[in-house]
């Protein structure tokens, strides 16, 4: 539909108007972009109620960096950019973060934010919020446009939209100026002036000697490994997936936002196997994962001494041979990759040798086995296997259900022991392990999905984000959040012996994190025990009502992050002591 703004009045020269409001919100809608991300303000703030207007739905949050993540994830989740709409400077700030936070992650998302006038901003003659974001942005994501020129609004979202989604997505930057906004122009030639994006992300079709010479190393190999990564659940290729992993007959190991693409119970899956799969295999097939910190580089005491092959599948050629030597480079987006691979293996394949796959599967029940019994206690206060035993149960009745974790510990043993049953249902910290993300992402989650949303928080992570739960309430979205509070970063326990200050990670003792929630019209629960937090959560998700509950877990429970490599150094004074 056109978005006339007004009719000019000259008599004699009437004619239909637009401005740089309804192109942009026209834009959008012409690239099925529904959803805008925002924080309202100058001068944006008549775009967020165009926008709303015009049928686009307009989700306002409390801090840009919020809104961010959840234009990050709605990207990931979607495969369309997420839109963060955000004023300048201070704003605009506030969402690089996020920015980059998607960039890192291959999440597509267009951060989009007003700016003041660049005549007066490159004299720097101090306007409002006088700052040059454009230069700000571009080291952080894959691509920054500034448009000056009503005529080019259509080409500004184009080229922003094919470079998120293309190829490896990513972040991009769009500045518009507040001039930008009133300028107007014959409506006609504005409906011309944009630009639906055709085929933003086109298919990349491997080379047929790529696909033989990595299906030829994964059947030479006596104990074969397939890590699957969070590209492959982006890539949205489930069943290709499925069926080549179960063809091939390999373990496979998923990391943390890849769990459920297959599910973890599935007989092949090797996530209660970690160490040993990584260090006895000899071929390893990465499939949309990087060998990034999170899997050691692909080397060290982490992968053992037997020597290794790696194959990888990536759309991002530069990927390969980033930290170890790639035998068998695939290039080309995960479906059609996968897709050439189920094709070229035909019906002669010889799964890997029982030695090996019986080997795995006994690891992995031994060590379900070890976990089982503490994931039944019923300690009041709770320690994380108690609470995190419920949650667990919980995922299995509701598999619908969008998992949202962070936090250290609470993070690090959620993603051990909650099985995942369907694809891109746990949305966590992701690469750079951000504190911050969940209520973000649990917004967009469910706007996205349709789907409840379960949030597990630490109680620090909680905090980076915790203002959004009056927009949940706001909008009456079916998110039940958990805080696992045991008053402190890592733990509530530790001392300062220099002055009557707090320790650096304690927080106030006994926090009521649920009374939060009750402020804003939801339901906030107090649950002490395991039992309790089973029927909080329960009927939350029964309900669908926004719930927070403040899950009371023993203060000296959980410990330091220390499994990352050598990223937490210690004093050599500490040391000694
Ligand atoms: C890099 C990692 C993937 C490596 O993790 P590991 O702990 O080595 O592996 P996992 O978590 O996958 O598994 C741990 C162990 O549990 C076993 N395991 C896994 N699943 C199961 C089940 N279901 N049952 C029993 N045992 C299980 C698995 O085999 C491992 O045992 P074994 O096989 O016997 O070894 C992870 O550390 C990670 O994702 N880290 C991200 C952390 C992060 O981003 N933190 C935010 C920073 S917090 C912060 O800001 C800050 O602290 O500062």
């Amino acid at each position: 539909m056109l978005n006339t703004a007004t009719k000019s009045e000259a008599p004699g020269t009437e004619q239909e108007l637009t401005d740089g409001f309804h192109l942009v919100i026209d834009a959008l809608k012409l690239n099925g972009i529904n959803t805008i991300y925002n924080v309202p303000g100058i001068p944006i703030t008549d775009l967020g109620r165009m926008a709303q207007a015009a049928g686009i739905r307009v989700i306002s949050f409390r801090h840009e960096q919020n809104a961010g993540y959840a234009a990050g994830i709605a990207g990931y989740l979607t495969k369309k950019p997420g839109v963060c709409l955000t004023v300048s400077a201070p704003g605009f700030l506030n969402g690089l973060t996020a920015l980059a936070h998607a960039t890192t992650n291959c999440y597509p998302m267009i951060l989009v934010s007003g700016s003041s006038e660049r005549e007066i901003v490159d004299l720097q003659q101090g306007d409002y919020e006088e700052m040059d974001q454009l230069a700000i942005a571009k080291p952080l994501c894959k691509a920054a446009y500034r448009v000056l020129h009503a005529q080019d609004i259509g080409i500004g979202f184009a080229r922003a939209i094919r470079a998120a989604v293309s190829g490896r997505p990513g972040g991009v930057y769009l500045d518009l100026p507040a001039k930008l906004f009133g300028q107007v122009m014959n409506a006609e030639a504005g409906q011309k002036s944009l630009v639906k994006v055709i085929d933003a992300a086109p298919a990349q079709i491997p080379s047929p000697a790529s696909v033989k010479r990595a299906l030829d190393v994964l059947k030479s190999a006596k104990r074969p490994l397939i890590i699957l990564g969070k590209g492959a659940a982006y890539a949205q290729a489930d069943e290709e997936i499925k069926s080549f992993v179960e063809k091939s007959g390999v373990p496979f190991l998923p990391m943390s936002m890849a769990k459920g693409l297959l599910p973890d119970t599935h007989p092949q899956c090797a996530g209660a196997a970690r160490s040993t799969v990584l260090k006895e295999s000899d071929v390893v097939m990465l499939i949309g994962a990087r060998l990034n910190w999170l899997l050691s580089h692909g080397k060290g005491k982490s992968w053992g001494e037997a020597p290794k092959k790696f194959i990888q599948v990536d759309i991002e050629p530069k990927e390969m041979d980033s930290n170890v030597e790639i035998v068998a480079p695939v290039v080309g987006d995960i479906g059609s990759v996968v897709s050439a691979f189920n094709q070229a293996m035909g019906s002669g394949w010889t799964a890997p040798p029982a030695e090996w796959t019986n080997a795995v599967s006994s690891k992995r029940e031994e060590n379900v086995a070890k976990m089982a019994p503490k994931l039944m206690n019923n300690k009041s206060p709770m320690d994380y296997h108690g609470a995190l035993g419920v949650l667990k149960n919980v995922i299995k009745d509701y598999p619908e259900a969008i998992l949202v974790n962070e936090g250290a510990n609470t993070l690090d043993l959620a993603r051990g022991v909650i099985d995942m049953y369907k694809p891109r249902k746990r949305l966590d910290v992701g690469t750079w392990g951000v504190m911050g993300i969940g209520m973000g992402q649990a917004i967009a989650a469910t706007l996205e999905t349709g789907h409840p949303v379960l949030a597990v928080e630490g109680d620090s992570a909680f905090g980076f984000s915790g203002m959004e739960v009056e927009t949940i309430c706001r909008y009456n979205l079916p998110i039940c959040v958990v805080i696992f509070n045991n008053d402190g970063i890592y733990r509530g326990t530790d001392v300062n012996g220099a002055n009557s200050d707090p320790a650096t990670t304690v927080f106030v003792k006994g926090a009521r994190y649920d009374k939060m929630m009750e402020a804003f019209g939801g339901v906030g629960v107090n649950a002490t025990s395991p039992d309790e937090l089973k029927r909080a959560v329960n009927e939350a998700m029964a309900s669908g009502k926004p719930t927070l509950i403040n899950a009371v877990i023993d203060p000296a429970a959980g410990s330091e992050s220390g499994r990352i490599g050598n990223l937490n150094p210690q004093s050599v004074l500490q040391k000694k002591k």
